[in-house]
């Protein structure tokens, strides 16, 4: 294995090889024990998207809830599915299925098209041209905004759906998605996030369905591997050690290189990650 393979393998906390019951259920002991700890925590906050991350995600955070619920006898404690369009949003049926699949106790619906338009028309009254790109990441953005207002209202806690094989790429908005309280399915790969919702039943079309960021106006649900010039299968098998070809690998260590910054904290004067 390449030493650079084996290092990010380590940081990301991927096994090469996964017992689906047992991840699905150290996950939800994990949100479990989180909630019992503070125990002001009273909800799960979660944006929806249609997409294979959300609808894992959702359904441990919906399983560990209806599990507290019953074995407190507290009924406060609640799953808050989000969905948040930008204006209509073209695959909205999948969103209401996998919805519906993980049964979401509550569900809370934000078109953050006026806030992501006002957003853009506030900072080019005197600043800078927003290009269609930088409109994503404040599609983004918006969306976090709106989930962390519910959960400050609901006595929440906001769930990220990052994992190794987003994390590696650093392929997610800065404070954006990528800003959340508790990251649910951290350390899988893709195709072991398929394999957790293989076995929790999910509807086959989401977890098929061909994974898309779906945040620019003008290139509506560009395919993750068409932006980023790699396949998930790719970063998958370098994730589990496996041999990929030299330009695969090429391609997953430089963005591993030039996104290290999203994976820290704000870079303060004491860090040496960067150098
Ligand atoms: N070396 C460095 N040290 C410290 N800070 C650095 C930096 N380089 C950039 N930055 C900062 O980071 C900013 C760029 O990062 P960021 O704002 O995230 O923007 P960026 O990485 O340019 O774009 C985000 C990418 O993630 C994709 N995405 C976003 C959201 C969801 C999903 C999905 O799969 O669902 C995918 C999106 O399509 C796009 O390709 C810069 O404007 C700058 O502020
Ligand atoms: N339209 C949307 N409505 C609600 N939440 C959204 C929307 N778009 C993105 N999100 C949130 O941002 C997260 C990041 O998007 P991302 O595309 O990485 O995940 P996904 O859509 O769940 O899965 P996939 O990567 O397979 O498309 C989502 O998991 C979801 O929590
Ligand atoms: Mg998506």
């Amino acid at each position: 294995m390449r030493s650079m393979q084996k290092q990010i393998i380590d940081d990301l906390k991927v096994k090469p090889s996964i017992d689906p019951k047992q991840e699905i259920r150290n996950r939800i002991n994990f949100l479990k024990s989180y909630m019992k700890k503070f125990s002001f925590l009273k909800s799960l906050v979660l944006g929806i998207s249609g997409g294979q991350d959300s609808t894992l995600t959702g359904k441990i955070a919906q399983l560990a809830i209806s599990e507290l619920r019953k074995e407190t006898g507290n009924g406060d404690y609640k799953f808050i599915a989000v969905r948040l369009p930008y204006g209509k949003q073209a695959d909205e049926s999948d969103a209401m299925d996998a919805i519906k699949f993980m049964n979401a106790d509550i569900v809370i619906r934000v078109d953050i098209k006026s806030m992501a338009d006002s957003a853009v028309a506030a900072v080019e009254e005197d600043g800078p041209e927003i290009s269609d790109f930088n409109k994503g990441n404040i599609k983004a953005r918006e969306r976090m905004i709106a989930q962390y207002a519910i959960a400050g209202q609901e006595s929440g806690a906001v769930l990220g759906t990052d994992h190794a094989a987003e994390a590696i790429s650093g392929f997610y908005t800065k404070f954006g998605d990528g800003a959340a309280d508790i990251t649910p399915i951290f350390g899988l790969n893709k195709r072991q996030g398929k394999e957790l919702l293989k076995l929790l039943n999910a509807p086959e079309h989401l977890y098929e369905k061909v994974p898309t960021a779906d945040l620019e106006d003008n290139r509506p649900a560009l395919p993750d591997e068409a932006a980023l010039g790699v396949r998930y299968d790719d970063i998958d098998d370098y994730l589990e050690g496996k041999d990929v070809s030299d330009k695969v690998a090429s391609i997953i260590e430089n963005r591993y290189k030039n996104t290290a910054h999203k994976r820290h904290l704000p870079i303060n004067i004491y860090d040496n990650f960067w150098k």
